[in-house]
């Protein structure tokens, strides 16, 4: 069973992810991305969702034409676990 980072754990992994924020209800990350049309961004999500589907981890988001929005939490945990912190250094890498 996976579970939530301790206060000390979170702040080594946000540290770690500056572009992205905590978020407090739920427990999680969020980021914002932004592309310059709406096949941009659905592209991207493409890409996201391959991975999310692979980690058997799933991003709460939602996209408006060029912007997409990404939060991260982990229902089996109740909160901000290290599933979140692979996919949004996954998901980094892929913006990159
Ligand atoms: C049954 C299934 O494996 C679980 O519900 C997985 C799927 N994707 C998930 N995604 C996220 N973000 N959190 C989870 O706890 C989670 N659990």
């Amino acid at each position: 069973m996976i579970e939530k980072l301790n206060d000390e754990e979170r702040a080594v992994a946000l540290a770690g992810l500056p572009e992205w924020g905590g978020v407090a209800e739920p427990d999680g990350i969020s980021r914002s991305f932004s592309f310059g049309n709406f096949v941009e961004a659905f592209g991207f999500m493409t890409k996201v969702a391959l991975l999310a589907e692979k980690a058997d981890h799933h991003p709460e988001w939602s996209n408006v034409y060029g912007r997409v929005e990404i939060m991260l939490t982990t229902h089996d945990a109740g909160g901000l676990s290290q599933r979140d912190i692979d996919l949004a250094t996954a998901i980094n890498a892929l913006a990159a």
